[in-house]
């Protein structure tokens, strides 16, 4: 069949994609019944008449257009089942469209802007499939009654409760609606997926209580007067937090506010301000937070770099990692400033500054949507742009700073009338009120008595049998399911601690999350050096350690950030004591582990990405399998347990070893970077090392640099911040015949998929993939669009590798295709 515009792949399917298109054609529109599935996806289209005629049509895709009207017509094609209208810009769709739809089993219309859904969607009773994620959606009404559906997408709308008649239907099993200001149930439940929510609406009581729960979090520069506002908050009044009483890591309290029937529950976390602790902090930043950030007013001098040491570190930090948090500027020690004045004139610096500050952001995301939008197919770029506007929308907010001397109680009393004002505010906290079956806070209370009592140790790490069985025992109303799904929620509020994605802690809960915190503390920490040098002969010879054993323990972790596990041991084990007076055997060797088996410790540290084991004298990591050539690539077991040490890249002084390692650069390289907009954030380029290093081997880190070695050939990866523009590289050296090139690819793609996963804890982060041209002086490159694809495509052939075709930059310069990107330009 002749067709001009289109590609009649089959007698009955007619592919118009991708053709800049803004009305229907002609051909398509003639071949009425004859039409069966019909692709219109990515073009210009706005409005869409005629479409009626294709009276026998099945498939119809109109993503990725520029519709604004939902196309009424749709209701006449009544053999239509499958349905894409995600990507337009509809608001809302009429009433009587989808009852005429009575084979419809598959609706996208992710990504538009609807408010509304009609009433009568519910009749579509053949629907399986329903993906409404990115629009303003409010209710889900509608949609109960729709008793086939299976899948259900609701992500990021504006969704505060959800009805609990949707969840009785039986067939529905996947469920995702992360990004909602979700109170009924909270997000918490709804993370742990429809059980958790069919769980909590079976629980759930008529009467059931509102409650507010806030989580805080205190950040700020160190000495700047976190402890004293958390510890003052609490108490009521001024609290004097001594200079030597520095916070190690993070610290944890609770308390409750009352405003008149009202009750606000304050989880406050304390963070040290200190640059060492930054890499634990990931750990626990979480979502919907609310960030008090402490600012030292009589020591802020007015100019740009106490600014941004001050405020733009942790702002920044805070729109990459949780955009949508509210942070409470509090200026600190007023009474050291020389009069009111001088307070006046800081407050109104560090706002200006803010308020520029966020502006700057908001034209920096407006004109990279502008740039994404002005290429010639728009539509290749739409997840990014997608990812823009959602985060235009959620716009970080920073409330105005208030001034408080912290040594007076009218001021403390000032700053609390503040938060609660703040905290019952609406607009500010949409999704601050949560409802929960009573059953949530009796588990809650029973854990904090078994505590109490005696019947959980004192350090709260318990077995998930013994407290399922204690909780049994009190709560006789619930099984085991429903106590684990509470459990869980709890771990998700930080109330309690339980990884049970980690295979080694599956078993223990830490019901005192401070607990692990000061496990933590005990190996992160700024004064790790005397620490280790306080260690007494005695605690040495408990592990058989010579002095010149604690001289290398010393000398290694200063020069190559390296611990050894036995120092490790003894660390933990003096602090257990310490806190403890007699911690009991089985609990120091479950948490420090021994020669043989892993501690729960080292197993959190490097699931969070903090560190990796290692050879103690070496950056090798000798159990990993090799790359060998004509052999495909097996990876270690990541859970392999290395006896020796382990190494904390965040803390490297410098790169000499893999400088050595590496030799020089040729303009030869593989060369892939991986441009991260608007900064590469703190820790994410060691936490990429470490994931990466906990899979291949050998390597040898440094402090912005990692090698790798797979088989004969060595890859390192980068950390480039020298201007504005950062980015990771990722180069491999000594490519010459196709074998090495495929194997080349397989490792960078690897190492991509890392960095992507990876990349997805910092909602805020933008990325851009380039490869430079390889040609003397030339600054030009080739962008590589579809590197994501690459990534999820399980069929490698579909990127062609080693075709040899030639790829052309803009000043001429030709080299292989497969040198630059693992495709053909065609392919
Ligand atoms: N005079 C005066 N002293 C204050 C004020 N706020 C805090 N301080 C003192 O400043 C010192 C540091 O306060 P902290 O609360 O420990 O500071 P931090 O931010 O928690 O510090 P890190 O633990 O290092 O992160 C303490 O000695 C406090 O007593 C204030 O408003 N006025």
């Amino acid at each position: 069949m002749a067709q001009i515009n289109g590609n009649p792949n089959t007698q009955n399917e007619d592919d118009y994609s991708g053709k800049k298109l803004k009305a229907l054609p002609r051909q398509l529109l003639q071949r009425g019944a004859d039409a069966v599935k019909v692709e219109l996806q990515r073009n210009r289209l706005r409005q869409i008449t005629d479409i009626s005629q294709l009276t026998n049509l099945k498939e119809l895709n109109l993503s990725r257009n520029e519709i604004t009207d939902f196309p009424v017509e749709i209701r006449a094609l009544r053999q239509l089942k499958t349905l894409y209208l995600n990507q337009n810009n509809i608001k809302t769709i009429p009433e009587n469209v989808f009852p005429s739809l009575e084979k419809l089993n598959f609706l996208k219309l992710s990504t538009n802007r609807l408010e509304k859904l009609p009433s009568d969607i519910s009749r579509c009773q053949d629907l399986t499939y329903l993906n409404l994620s990115n629009n303003c959606l409010k209710d889900l009404y509608p949609l109960v009654g729709l008793s086939r559906l299976k899948e259900l997408y609701i992500e990021r709308n504006q969704l505060a409760e959800l009805p609990d008649r949707l969840f009785q239907n039986s067939s529905l099993n996947v469920f995702k609606a992360n990004g909602n200001p979700l109170r009924k149930p909270p997000g918490e439940v709804c993370a742990g997926g429809l059980k958790d929510i069919q769980n909590y609406f079976a629980m759930l009581e008529a009467n059931a209580p509102d409650v507010y729960t806030v989580k805080t979090m205190f950040l700020g520069n160190s000495m700047a007067g976190k402890s004293t506002l958390c510890r003052s908050l609490k108490e009521g009044c001024p609290v004097q937090v001594a200079e030597a009483d520095r916070t190690v890591g993070i610290e944890i309290s609770e308390f409750t506010v009352r405003d008149g029937s009202d009750s606000i529950r304050f989880l406050f976390w304390d963070f040290a301000g200190q640059e060492e602790y930054y890499i634990t902090h990931h750990v626990f930043i979480t979502p919907q937070a609310f960030v008090i950030l402490a600012i030292n007013l009589s020591s802020y001098k007015m100019d740009e770099a106490t600014f941004k040491e001050n405020v733009v570190f942790w702002i920044t930090n805070l729109q990459l990692q949780i955009p949508d948090s509210v942070v409470l500027l509090v200026g600190t020690h007023v009474d050291q400033c020389q009069d009111e004045n001088e307070v006046k004139k800081k407050k109104e610096h560090i706002e200006e500054q803010v308020k520029k500050m966020l502006d700057t952001h908001t034209v920096n995301l407006e004109q990279r949507r502008k740039n994404l939008q002005e290429v010639d197919d728009p539509s290749s770029n739409s997840e990014q742009i997608n990812q823009i506007e959602r985060l235009t929308e959620y716009k970080l907010k920073v409330l105005e700073l208030v001034p408080i001397d912290c040594t007076k109680p009218a001021d403390i009393d000032k700053l609390k009338t503040r938060i609660k004002a703040e905290v019952l505010n609406k607009d500010t906290f949409p999704s601050i009120e949560q409802t929960l079956p009573r059953s949530y806070y009796e588990v809650e209370n029973h854990i904090q008595e078994l505590l109490e009592n005696g019947d959980i140790p004192e350090h709260g790490v318990v077995s998930q049998d013994v407290l399922l069985c204690e909780l049994k025992n009190r709560l006789t109303t619930l099984d085991d399911d429903k106590l684990k799904l509470i459990l869980q929620y709890l771990h998700r509020i930080g109330v309690i601690m339980w990884y049970k994605e980690i295979p080694e802690l599956q078993e223990s809960l830490f019901v005192k999350p401070s607990f692990l915190i000061s496990l933590f503390k005990t190996v992160v920490r700024h004064d790790l050096v005397q620490e280790l040098n306080k260690i007494s002969s005695a605690q040495r010879k408990s592990e058989n350690a010579l002095v010149v054993d604690k001289k290398r323990w010393i000398r290694d972790y200063e020069e190559r950030a390296s611990l050894s596990n036995v120092a490790i041991r003894i660390l933990v084990r003096t602090e257990l004591e310490k806190i403890y007076e007699s911690a009991d055997k089985e609990l120091i060797e479950e948490v420090v582990g021994s020669k043989n088996k892993e501690g729960s410790l080292l197993s959190l540290l490097k699931h969070f990405d903090v560190c990796l084991s290692t050879k103690h004298n070496s950056g090798l990591n000798p159990k990993a399998n090799e790359f060998c050539p004509k052999k495909d690539w097996v990876p270690s077991n990541p859970t392999v347990y290395e006896l020796d040490a382990c190494m904390f890249p965040s803390f490297l002084p410098d790169n000499m070893q893999v400088e050595r390692e590496w030799g020089s650069n040729s303009s030869e390289d593989l060369n892939i970077r991986v441009y991260l907009m608007p900064e590469i954030p703190h820790g994410f380029f060691h936490r990429l090392v470490v994931r990466t290093c906990s899979f291949y081997s050998p390597f040898w880190i440094g402090k912005d640099q990692c090698m790798l070695c797979c088989g004969d050939k060595r890859v390192l990866l980068r950390e480039r911040r020298f201007d504005e523009d950062q980015f990771i590289e990722i180069r491999c050296k000594e490519i010459e015949t196709s074998e090495d090139i495929q194997k080349a690819w397989k490792v960078i793609k690897e190492i991509m998929k890392r960095l992507d996963r990876l990349k997805e804890q910092w909602q805020g982060l933008c990325q851009k993939v380039h490869s430079p041209c390889k040609a003397q002086d030339c600054e030009d490159f080739f962008e590589w669009t579809d590197w994501h694809d690459w990534l999820e495509d399980s069929e490698t052939n579909r990127f062609n590798l080693g075709l040899e075709e030639k790829t052309t930059c803009r000043n001429g310069h030709q080299r292989r295709t497969e040198l630059l990107f693992p495709r053909t330009p065609d392919a």
